[in-house]
């Protein structure tokens, strides 16, 4: 159970696109933010406006570039351009892929679990093991367009009794109405959200995210 003495809920904002709406989750004082490339998603940036997004965001939160069983081109490519804190890995990639990625780029890397059931959580430990962070998403539908950033919650109480890695972050259909319940339920201190801070696919809310974040703010 949460106590009073708990550090606030950590908050990333995932899929930022624009300057404004950019400057409007760092006014809250968020504590990521994440850029998307990956050219089937709506949250697609490409590299030079990632590049000008992740410079206005430089030292005010931790920039993330959020990536699809990337090449080592494309990898090389995003750290060049983007220059990230963290790397969110968001495809098929396996854990021998995420100690290569961590070594060839020098940057700390989150890894994306897509959990529906109890049997999905086999693959934490393995990612544990050597991912700097751990993402909890729901698992995208097998006809979706996107691995990530769909809207859909998934069953909370399969986390029950688990002994998570520390900074392990919740994410997957998170909105200003659950997120309170959500790391009630949990107990974890980090979460992301993408479609809950959005009016459409792709278009942020300043509104939207300033509810969000008081929100998970309000939890502690
Ligand atoms: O957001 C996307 O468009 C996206 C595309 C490809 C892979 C992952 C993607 N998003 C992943 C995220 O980090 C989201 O924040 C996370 O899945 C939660 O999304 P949502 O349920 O929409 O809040």
């Amino acid at each position: 159970m949460a106590s009073a003495i708990d550090p606030p809920a950590r908050i990333k904002i995932c899929g930022l696109s624009t300057r404004e709406t950019l400057d409007a989750a760092l006014a809250l004082g968020v504590d990521w933010i994440g850029l998307v490339h990956f050219p089937r998603s709506p949250r697609h940036v490409d590299f030079a406006s990632a590049a000008a997004l992740s410079s206005q965001a430089r030292g005010r939160a931790e920039r993330v570039v959020l990536l699809v069983d990337p090449d080592d081109v494309l990898l090389s490519r995003a750290v060049e351009a983007i220059d990230p804190d963290l790397i969110q890995l968001h495809g098929r990639e396996s854990p021998e892929r995420v100690t290569a990625i961590r070594a060839s780029t020098g940057r700390p890397v989150m890894k994306a679990l897509g959990l529906a059931t109890t049997a999905d959580l086999a693959a934490l430990p393995a990612y544990a093991a050597v991912a700097d962070r751990i993402l909890l998403d729901a698992k995208a539908p097998p006809d979706a367009a996107l691995p990530g950033g769909n809207g859909r919650s998934f069953d909370w109480t399969i986390l029950a009794g688990l002994d998570l890695p520390s900074g392990t972050m919740l994410s997957g259909g998170l909105d200003a109405g659950n997120v309170a319940e959500a790391l009630a339920r949990t107990q974890l201190g980090a979460v992301d959200v993408s479609s809950g801070v959005e009016t459409a696919p792709g278009v942020k809310d300043p509104g939207k995210i300033a509810a969000f974040v008081a929100a998970a703010r309000a939890t502690r």
